[in-house]
């Protein structure tokens, strides 16, 4: 904690000599969210520690940023070596680590995006001891930031998937949230080249408070026989002009995420009808079928 309290304070002082808000951004948990967070922490000049559970998932998040950087570099360079010159850069500036802990002495910015459970969360945070900015999807922070020390120091960053391509970053505050860790935290988000929103510390922020309740209704329609998967996604493609069907995304954002922001709100709203339990969506869970991360969801997909 004293070494974070330090390092907190370094940044504040090196800030100046440099744009960025933040140096060094430490990502704990290296899944969907956490390797783009990273990925995009590290292309905008930040250097970054990513942390998991063990060095075979963080082989695999190392991978897909790679991969993902590839496409990202075709796009922004004509010249070939430009572009492999920046995915080298950026890669140069991504480490690993199996322990936050080690991290946390040398970090100016700790993003917590760990797996949607909120015991899960506040077991991290009470770790850590520290202040660190959640990547939740649909848990209220102040419920995670009870576990925090320093709350002061504690915001919401919500990102979206994918975060090298989804332009917005909803930054949230609770009331103990500092006026100079809110504006860090919104300066982050320019140096990340996000568009910043901001909204009470609700249920699912904005996004999330919209799409939940939709994603949903289109489960709950196929559960009834009222229409098929593929023609719920081609309505909402071609008459809403949606990028994605619902359950196009909901295979994108992995249903095991899906199924830990509805059973939070459930338990919590019991009242509130658009946030019931989905019984296709438990069974496809329990049977494994999370989506494009585990090769078969609502769709099937190459492994
Ligand atoms: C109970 C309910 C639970 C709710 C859960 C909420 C979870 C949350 O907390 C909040 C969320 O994040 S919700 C998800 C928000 N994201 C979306 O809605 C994505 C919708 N899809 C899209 O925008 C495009 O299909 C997308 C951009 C993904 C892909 O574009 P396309 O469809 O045109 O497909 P591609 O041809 O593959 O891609 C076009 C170009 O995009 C670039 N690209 C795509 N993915 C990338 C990635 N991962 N990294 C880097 N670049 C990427 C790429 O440049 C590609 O061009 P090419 O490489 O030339 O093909
Ligand atoms: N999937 C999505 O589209 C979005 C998810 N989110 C939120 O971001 C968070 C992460 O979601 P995803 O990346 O999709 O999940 P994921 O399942 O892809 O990744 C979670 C990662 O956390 C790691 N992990 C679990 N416990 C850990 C611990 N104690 N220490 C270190 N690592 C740990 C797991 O090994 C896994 O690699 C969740 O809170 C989710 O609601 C937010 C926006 C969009």
């Amino acid at each position: 904690m004293a070494n974070l309290c330090k390092s907190f304070v370094r940044s504040f002082a090196t800030s100046a000599q440099r744009a960025n808000a933040f140096n060094h951004v430490t990502v704990i948990g290296g899944g969907l969210m956490g390797s783009g967070i990273a990925q995009v922490a590290a292309s905008t000049g930040h250097t970054v520690s990513l942390v998991d559970q063990d060095n075979t998932i963080l082989g695999k998040s190392m991978n897909g940023i790679h991969k993902s950087l590839e496409r990202v570099a075709k796009k922004k360079f004509e010249n070939p070596a430009a572009g492999e010159a920046f995915v080298k850069d950026t890669m140069g500036r991504i480490s690993t680590a199996t322990s936050p802990i080690t991290c946390v002495s040398h970090t100016d910015l700790v993003i917590e995006a760990i797996v949607e459970n909120l015991e899960t969360k506040k077991k991290l945070f009470r770790e850590l001891e520290a202040v660190a900015p959640d990547n939740t999807s649909s848990i209220p922070i102040t419920d995670i930031a009870v576990a925090a020390k320093r709350k002061d120091r504690f915001g919401g960053l919500h990102f979206f998937n994918p975060v090298p391509m989804m332009k917005l970053l909803e930054v949230i505050r609770i009331p103990a949230t500092s006026d100079a860790t809110f504006d860090k935290l919104l300066a982050f988000g320019k140096d990340m080249e996000k568009v910043t929103v901001s909204c009470k510390d609700t249920p699912g922020f904005i996004v999330n408070r919209l799409l939940v309740p939709y994603m949903l209704e289109a489960v709950r329609m196929v559960e009834r026989g009222d229409a098929s998967i593929q023609d719920v996604d081609t309505a909402m493609k071609l008459g809403a002009g949606y990028p994605m069907g619902p359950f196009e995304l909901s295979d994108y954002v992995g249903l095991d995420t899906m199924k830990f922001i509805l059973d939070g709100w459930s338990k919590n709203y019991p009242d509130n009808p658009l946030f019931k339990p989905s019984s296709l969506l438990d069974k496809m869970v329990a049977q494994g079928k999370l989506g494009r991360k585990s090769g078969e969801g609502f769709y099937p997909y190459k492994k």
